[in-house]
């Protein structure tokens, strides 16, 4: 355990030495060799290594440090990349990365173009199935046995699944489909009793039973001892012995469950003792069919602060070794802080608000709101399907839900938005958090599909805030609207720092602000592109050119008004949003002209292109696609040859 109170000298100069082993290792082949002893070594070296680098970049340094063991076992035992080694969620798998000759690549970790914080095919071979949400590993390992059975293969698929994934829908739809299917594959359930905040469920009170129930496995390695020393039997007292064993084990529960789903379930085990991890992975590697190994680990493990706080170290920004300090940017506060604090001012005059996350509470800003109101705060865990539907009931009975979820996670919960809340109505509110480019989660985090997808479905009003204090007002009068589904959606940055209403009005639906007036053009922005185009306008003013700026900050319903206006003035109009352009609000500006029939009226779409882009920080990931003031400048400049004309006499 890396101690608290020794200088971040001594880590380096010990760190630096004690990497004897972690030097030698380019591969896993380069492991085979290494002693059960050496093993344990190697393993500090790693928590050490771990410590260090992400010390620098940040990262999700608990999960990892949870799975050391388990994934030097797993390296050490099976020969990757030709047995498939899946992660969940993939946030934990640095150490995975490590073994597989990147570790000279860690000070990049999460950088613009540099080592994934997830798994990520284009580094490795031994990177076979990508994710970044969660609860898809069962899927992807039931498809990967299926497809070797059907080729002749015979290699081994193994996936590797936390306690908060398996609360996943997907995760049981592929448990149920694999006992099914009877398939040769391990499951290695990783259970550190934490989802990011402590895991949530019935699920998760099963497997805290399994944990606690020590005298089940004192029974079953007496029973399983006993069972050794009856010799070689056969036929019904063979049959009867096991018979006993499962009644046994179905008496003590442990495990049952997992059976009952068709798997051979083994364990738990310590996932810090690598000794037992290994042999429970040589005894799964001999059952035949879908087997599930339960490994038990601390979130967090050898880092006394991540260990007594895996919540906080579960995602981490660069930090102090010696004290756990996280070094922190002060300025205005990000907007999911002023979102949690204005709900909490909504709830306290209106008892309907509910507020529903599926597993995010930290995230969203929801934690103090669950403070103050514990009985109003819905965690459901990594369940947005299910936390849709719930939300439309809640709706349905006349309470107020807030669904309070990331846009790439609301990716999962598409046909209830559709199906459950916007068909029918309902008065849930979308509190879309993450909206536009997110920096080093990279492209599976993103929130840049949720205007195509959102805005195209009846019923729906979507509004994305210029500023924190426009946020406020947006929660006002997202809670005082009575007419369906309403959404406000607000980017993972930091406010303008601008002042707060006091008492915040709400907006009247559909209608965009001018916040800067000018004739040579105009720009409609979306939320903090409105800093973009602000900046653009005075580039252009040097040039003698006055942009009008429009404050789009209804997506929808459109400010038809205002559009035909423009439309009248003939005035050549940029459409600037962070989120995908095929789809977005500006084909949205476009599909209105053309519905209305105004042909020829120049719009030009700025956004996301049709490409995925990877981490990084927000500032290069805008830059790559071109969501900069000089690139908005430009493409005005050439809209406007007959007025360029005019102004500077040039052609
Ligand atoms: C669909 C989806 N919802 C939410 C998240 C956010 N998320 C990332 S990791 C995590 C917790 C995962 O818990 P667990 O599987 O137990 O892994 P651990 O971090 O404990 O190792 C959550 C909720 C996600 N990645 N995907
Ligand atoms: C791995 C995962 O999905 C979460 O840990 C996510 O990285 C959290 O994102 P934020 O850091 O934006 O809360
Ligand atoms: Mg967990």
């Amino acid at each position: 355990m890396l101690h608290l109170g020794r200088t971040r000298t001594d880590a380096v100069r010990e760190s630096e030495e004690s990497n004897v082993l972690l030097d030698q290792i380019n591969g896993p082949q380069d492991l085979k060799a290494l002693t059960t002893a050496q093993l344990v070594q190697l393993s500090g070296e790693i928590r050490q290594f771990l410590i260090e680098k992400l010390s620098v970049t940040g990262g999700h340094l608990a999960p990892n440090l949870g799975v050391v063991e388990l994934t030097l076992a797993m390296h050490y035992l099976f020969d990757s990349p030709d047995d498939k080694f899946i992660y969940d969620v993939g946030h934990q798998s640095y150490v995975h990365k490590i073994l597989t000759g990147r570790k000279d690549r860690f000070d990049t970790l999460r950088k613009y173009k540099g080592l994934c914080g997830f798994v990520k095919r284009s580094e490795s071979e031994h990177d076979v199935w990508e994710a970044g949400h969660s609860s898809t590993s069962l899927s992807a390992a039931m498809g990967m046995a299926l497809a070797r059975d059907l080729k002749g293969d015979s290699n081994r698929v193994i996936a590797v699944i936390g306690d908060g994934a398996l609360t996943g829908g997907m995760a049981l739809e592929a448990l149920n489909h694999i006992g099914h299917e009877k398939k040769n594959l391990m499951v290695i359930l990783n259970d550190n009793e934490m989802s990011i905040a402590p895991n949530v469920g019935a699920l998760h009170h099963y497997l805290g039973k399994i944990r606690t129930d020590r005298h089940y496995q004192k029974a079953k390695d007496d029973l399983q001892q006993l069972l050794n020393k009856i010799p070689a039997i056969g036929g019904k007292l063979a049959k009867t012995a096991e018979r006993f064993k499962d009644s046994l084990k179905y008496l003590l529960v442990s495990g049952i469950l997992f059976e009952q789903f068709g798997f051979t379930y083994l364990g738990p085990v310590d996932g810090h003792d690598i000794e037992q991890v290994l042999d429970i992975l040589k005894q799964a590697d001999h059952v035949t069919g879908p087997v599930l190994v339960h490994v038990l680990t601390v979130k967090g493990k050898g880092y006394s602060p991540a260990e007594a706080d895996s919540f906080k170290w579960h995602g981490i920004t660069p930090y102090k070794i010696e004290s756990g300090q996280v070094v922190k940017a002060v300025g205005p506060p990000v907007y999911t802080d002023v979102f949690g604090d204005m709900l909490i001012e909504l709830a306290e005059k209106d008892d309907r608000i509910i507020a529903v996350t599926p597993a995010m509470p930290g995230g969203s800003g929801l934690l103090k709101f669950a403070y103050k109101f514990p009985n109003r705060m819905i965690d459901v865990g990594i369940a947005e399907q299910h936390a849709g539907t719930m939300s439309a009931a809640l709706a349905m009975e006349g309470l107020k839900p807030v669904f309070a979820v990331y846009s790439t996670f609301l990716q999962r919960a598409y046909d209830q938005v559709v199906h459950d809340i916007c068909r029918q109505n309902l008065n849930v509110i979308f509190a879309i958090d993450r909206a536009g480019f997110v920096g080093p989660d990279g492209e599976t985090h993103h929130g840049v599909y949720d205007i195509p997808f959102l805005r195209h479905v009846p019923n729906i009003v979507i509004m994305m805030p210029k500023d924190e204090n426009e946020l406020r007002r947006m929660m006002k009068t997202a809670v005082e609207y009575n007419d369906g589904p309403i959404a406000v959606r607000y980017p993972r940055i930091a406010g303008l720092g601008v002042e707060l209403d006091k008492d915040p009005q709400p907006l009247p639906i559909g209608k965009w602000e001018t916040v800067r007036e000018g004739d040579s053009g105009v720009i409609l922005a979306v939320g903090p592109m409105l800093q973009v185009a602000e900046e653009a306008a005075e580039l252009l003013k040097r040039e003698g050119l006055n942009v009008q700026i429009v404050n789009a900050r209804f997506i929808k319903p459109l400010d038809e008004q205002m559009l035909l206006a423009l439309a009248a003035e003939g005035k050549r109009m940029i459409v600037l949003e962070e989120g995908a352009e095929l789809g977005g609000f500006g084909s949205s500006v476009l599909e209105f002209y053309s519905l209305k029939g105004i042909y020829g009226h120049p719009v030009r779409i700025i956004g996301v292109p049709d490409i995925f882009v990877e981490h990084g920080t927000i500032k290069e990931q805008r830059q790559e696609v071109g969501l900069t003031a000089e690139r908005v400048a430009t493409e005005l400049k050439t809209m406007l040859p007959r007025l360029m004309k005019r102004v500077t006499g040039q052609p």
